[in-house]
């Protein structure tokens, strides 16, 4: 955004345009939502400062009740200008009253140090007793780069101005912006780096068969009931044929599900031969002993693309890097945070570009799942999805979504794992609240049915 915003200027283009196209977007928004109530501008000391003047300015114009509540202000420039601009009702932040409608511009992406006491103060008296409370841009109080609270009071809802910033999508920003609306003040953002959206998918050729469409297998372990419900999900997602690679491949439902005995690391090593296997899932309840070691090195040294999860990610530990920058089939890696900080540490900035490092260091697409799950390639495009639903933080998702990447990836689809998470998250959203892994499966299909 900083990048734009100054090829903008160079363009001719000066800072007061940007502001009113900011403050006439914030003002659209709050109209919206005052209702005929009252509303309290806050206004900082910079550019988010201009931006509430101007807001202030056109809701007045627009026959809303308006005070201005004002914390410092410039001497010279495009915020002074809009400061001068504002004839209203202006009183000191600390002396403001609450008001029903509250917008919050007191401090943007300039936000550089925690609030001062006496600010923050003022600021969650007023954002908690308004019934509604809009932020220009960001929460005041909300890095922009790293999402770190700095003092900030969550709010309804969150104009963001020209381009979503890491703060709106990462923990803990996110989940105190409200509704993020993000509004086009005419600046072009071109980045590497988006939020997902519901995926096209293709429906299987004319002429498919079920090895040609998406034949993945998937490697059980120590606790072979998270490779079951991985290998049920890869059904519903797409696949045309899935393998249950198991010790002891008991008889369960469902029976389209293919078993195949494993004994050892040499048997799996032959039945990854098979060129067919578009993917290979290992990890959901592998294990951590000698075998499952084993099995992992087979899977490893196979030239079928993997989808590396769980216990599997623990047994690659610190030699991930290694061991999957030298593999020529490709890799796709799905953890959680603690497994993530097993892998790559956990410095080198926000999660956004902790996951860019690590997928190019490993040379492996990486989804590092959470509420702000981001999915990073080895070419530097990074994809975040803020799709999922809390109900999801239970235990054996992660295996659902695992079997989920296999399928897709097995089926071709471009971004597989942008795919994977999109479904997965549908799928939870179409179950609905309070339910268990297994009751997110079947309804993938739907998922599926929603993209063709
Ligand atoms: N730069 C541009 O071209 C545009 C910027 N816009 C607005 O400008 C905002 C950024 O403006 P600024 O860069 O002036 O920054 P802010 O308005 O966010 O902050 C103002 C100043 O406060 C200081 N500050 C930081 N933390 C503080 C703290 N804890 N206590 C007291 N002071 C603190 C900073 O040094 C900063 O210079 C954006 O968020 C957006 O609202 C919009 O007008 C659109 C165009
Ligand atoms: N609060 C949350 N909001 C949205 N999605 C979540 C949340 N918590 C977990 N998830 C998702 O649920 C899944 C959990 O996976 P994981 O932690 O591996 O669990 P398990 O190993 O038990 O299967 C991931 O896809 C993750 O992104
Ligand atoms: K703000």
């Amino acid at each position: 955004m900083r990048t734009a915003e100054q090829r903008c200027f160079d363009a001719g283009i000066d800072q007061a345009t940007l502001m009113e196209r900011a403050g006439t977007a914030v003002a659209r928004e709050a109209m919206r939502f005052a209702l005929g109530r009252p509303v309290l501008v806050l206004a900082g000391p910079g550019n988010n400062g201009g931006d509430a003047y101007a807001a202030a300015r056109l809701l007045h114009s627009w026959g809303c009740d308006v005070t201005v509540a004002a914390l410092g202000s410039k001497k010279s420039g495009a915020a002074a200008d809009m400061r001068r601009r504002w004839t209203g009702p202006t009183v000191a932040l600390a002396d403001a009253a609450p008001r029903a409608v509250l917008v919050d511009g007191l401090f943007g992406t300039g936000m550089s140090r925690p609030l001062e006491t006496d600010v923050r103060e003022a600021l969650h008296r007023l954002v908690g007793a308004a019934d509604f409370s809009l932020a220009i841009d960001l929460p005041s109080g909300l890095a922009t780069d790293s999402g770190e609270d700095l003092g900030l009071a969550p709010v309804s809802a969150t104009c963001a101005l020209g381009a979503l910033k890491p703060a709106h999508v990462l923990m803990p920003g996110a989940a105190c912006c409200g509704h993020v609306r993000l509004v086009d003040i005419d600046i072009a953002c071109p980045d590497s780096t988006r939020t997902i959206a519901r995926p096209r998918l293709t429906p299987p050729a004319r002429d498919a068969h079920k090895y040609r469409r998406g034949m993945v297998a998937v490697v059980a372990g120590a606790m072979p009931g998270a490779a079951h419900l991985a290998a049920r999900a890869t059904l519903h997602a797409g696949a045309g044929y899935v393998l249950l690679a198991s010790g002891d491949p008991q008889h369960r439902s469902p029976d389209a599900l293919v078993r195949r005995k494993i004994a050892d690391a040499d048997d799996l090593a032959e039945l990854l031969a098979d060129a067919r296997i578009g993917a290979a899932v290992i990890g959901p309840g592998l294990g951590s002993g000698n075998h499952a070691r084993a099995l992992l090195d087979a899977a490893l040294a196979s030239d079928r693309p993997l989808i590396i999860d769980g216990d599997a990610l623990t047994l690659l530990g610190e030699d991930a890097v290694r061991r999957l920058s030298t593999r020529d089939a490709r890799s796709w890696l799905t953890p959680h945070e603690g497994e993530f900080v097993r892998l790559f540490g956990d410095g080198g900035g926000n999660k956004i570009d902790r996951t860019r490092q690590a997928a190019q260091r490993a040379g492996a697409t990486i989804v590092h799942k959470g509420p702000d799950t981001v999915i990073a390639d080895p070419d530097g495009n990074v994809h975040i999805a803020d799709t999922g639903t809390s109900w999801l933080s239970t235990a054996g998702t992660g295996d659902v979504l695992a079997g989920i990447c296999g399928a897709r990836m097995a089926c071709g689809d471009e971004s597989a794992a942008d795919a994977a998470i999109w479904l997965h998250a549908r799928a939870a959203r179409l179950t609905g609240a309070a339910f268990m892994a297994d009751d997110i499966v079947a309804p993938i299909a739907s998922a599926v049915a929603e993209c063709l």
